[in-house]
Formats: structure tokens, sequence, C-alpha cells
């Protein structure tokens, strides 16, 4: 089957208070990390509802491997944490699990192997006869990711899977999200932790008042800001001076040493001109240390894309 694991198509829900997501376009290729961003009240849960047929679009159509979203068939290959996640507080975590596998289909010698072996995996191991009751918050964002993988989905759609986490937990979760995508599972990951998803993600979509406003690979996101930073020697002022005027080309000194040894940082079109910005500081008797092109963060790049743009969760 060559469908992509997910494809939408202008996917739009309308809650009868206008809100929710309009035209939303993606595709997903099997094995890859995907990142859904945006603002609170962005519309990305609202997305993810219908992706896992919770609920169900105004228009536009969605598919998992060809499967029409919210069919059996469709379910049959998700798993799914939810972002308000809540198990029933009288079972233990052990019982949670199991009820997902059995409604999953797992038969119980399956289930018998793969429960203990899940709740060890997500931390939880030695709490798993203890009812979810006496559970903390991030314990029970542990037992959602146990329920989200007992059936061993081909993708997995995790909603802020360790928003309610400390930083060990955020850590090992993020272990296991790479670990996951190593056995060549899909994620679809919705997270406010740009660090995690730049260091999963394959691509990214930034969304914002319900619209995609962009998408693309993440190494290209990264990349968008026509920066270069350049560390040279032999450098004094002057030089400066004269590049500008030279070539009009907007560079600035970021560092210099009394050795004659400095970075510059100059914004510039292609990797054409930074060979021809490059030959013309070496003809001024500078040494090329060091040339590459300023990497962004995400995060910097989602402020940035935000920014003077308004959005829903600006407002009550
Ligand atoms: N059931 C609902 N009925 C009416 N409006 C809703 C409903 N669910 C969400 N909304 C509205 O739809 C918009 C998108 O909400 P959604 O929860 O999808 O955003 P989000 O990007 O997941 O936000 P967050 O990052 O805060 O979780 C928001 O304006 C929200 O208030």
């Amino acid at each position: 089957m060559n469908a992509f694991a997910i494809q939408t198509e202008s996917l739009t829900k309308r809650y009868p208070n206008g809100r929710g997501c309009s035209d939303v376009t993606i595709t997903v290729r099997e094995g890859e990390a995907f990142g859904f961003l945006g603002p609170n009240g962005a519309g990305k849960s609202t997305c993810v509802k219908m992706l896992v047929g919770l609920i169900f679009p105004t228009e536009g159509r969605a598919s998992l491997f060809g499967q029409e979203a919210g069919t059996v068939e469709a379910r049959r290959l998700i798993g799914y944490l939810p972002e308000l996640y809540r198990y029933q507080e009288w079972l233990t975590g052990d019982e949670v699990v199991r009820l997902h596998a059995k409604l999953a289909g797992l038969g119980r010698e399956e289930a018998n192997r793969r429960v203990p072996e899940l709740l060890e995996r997500v931390g939880i191991g030695l709490r798993s006869r203890d009812r979810v009751k006496g559970y903390s918050k991030g314990m029970q964002q542990r037992l959602g990711l146990a329920c989200a993988l007992v059936a061993d989905p081909r993708i997995l759609f995790l909603d802020e899977p360790s928003s309610a986490m400390d930083p060990i937990g955020r850590s090992e979760v993020r272990q296991l999200l790479h670990e996951l995508k190593g056995q060549g599972k899909t994620i679809f990951l919705n997270s406010h932790l740009m660090e995690d998803v730049e260091a999963l993600c394959d691509r990214v979509a930034l969304l914002n008042n319900g619209r995609i406003l962009q998408q693309g690979r993440v190494e290209d996101v990264l990349l968008q800001r026509p920066l270069w930073r350049l560390r040279i020697g032999g450098y004094a002022p002057p030089l400066l001076d004269w590049l500008r005027a030279e070539t009009g080309i907007a560079v600035r000194e970021s560092e210099a040493a009394a050795d004659g040894s400095a970075v510059l940082e100059a914004e510039l079109a292609d990797e054409e001109q930074a060979g021809w910005l490059h030959s013309l500081l070496i003809g001024q008797g500078a040494t090329l240390y060091e040339s590459a092109r300023v990497r962004t963060k995400l995060e910097e790049w989602f402020v940035t894309e935000l920014s003077g743009k308004s959005h829903r969760g600006e407002k009550a």
C-alpha cells in the first residue's frame, strides 16, 4: 500500500460558536514524526480529534493509510493519548491498560505479555497494582502512553504527551518517542515543547486561528533565515565598511578579538553569494576559518512567524 500514513484535504470543523479549524491539508509519510504546532486555541486538538474519529469534519476529508478517519479500519491503526486524559480511578494501572488491550482486541496471552512490559517501559511498573485514584498527574499521563501503545499501533497521536511530567519524565518520554520512531512508527505530535519537536520531528505544520500558516521540513524551517556566520582572521573594522560599500550586503561584526579574529554575520541570498563574499574577504587579506548558515531554533521560528498576528489564545 503506498497511501500516506495520514492525509487530509481541506479538513474543516466549525463548532456552533464558529471556532474550530479550516482548510487543513497535510500529508504524513509512514515512519515520519510530524509536529503539529500552534498557539493555544489554534485548532490542533480539533484536528487530532477528527483524525482519530472522535469528532467529524464539517467539510473536507482525512484518511489513515487510505482508510477514512473515524472508521473501524482506521481506528485499528492508531494509538491516541488525548490532551485531557482521565482514567477510571477505581481501577489499578494494570487493569486500565488491560481494558484498553481488550478493547483493541488483544488476546489474554498477548495482554499478559505486553501490559507489564509496557507499564515498566513508561515507568510505572512498580505502581501498576495501585489504584489510579492515587496516581499523580504525571503518572496518569504515563499510564495514557501505555494505553496508546498497547495495541502496537502503526500511527501514534500524542497530544502534549509530557505536559504533566517533571524534567526527568519529559526526558524519558523524549527517549521513548525516539525509540518508537526508530521502530518505524508514524508519530503525530502536538506539543508546545519546541526543543522536543525539533529533536524528534521530520516535518512540522504551524497552525494559527484554525488555519495552516506554514508547513515544511524542520531542516528547511530552521534554515529559513538568510543569515550566515563567518569566522575570520586578519580582521580590522575598515574591512566591514569596505564590504558594505562594495557589495551592498547587510553584514555586521558579531564578535571581534584583539588578535584580529572576528565573527561576522551577513544576510546572504544563497550559497553563491556566500562564495562571492568569501573570495572578497580573502582578496582583502582576511583568513576564512569557518562559514556556515545560521540555524534558527524552532522556538524562535514559532515566535517570529506568529509575531504581530492575532491568535485566539489572546482572547478569553
Ligand atoms: N467543543 C467545542 N465547542 C466549541 N468550541 C470549541 C470546542 N473545542 C474547541 N473549541 C474552540 O476551537 C478552537 C480550537 O481549539 P483547540 O482545542 O482545537 O485548540 P488547540 O490548538 O488544541 O489549543 P491548546 O494548545 O490550548 O490545546 C478554540 O477557539 C476553542 O475555544
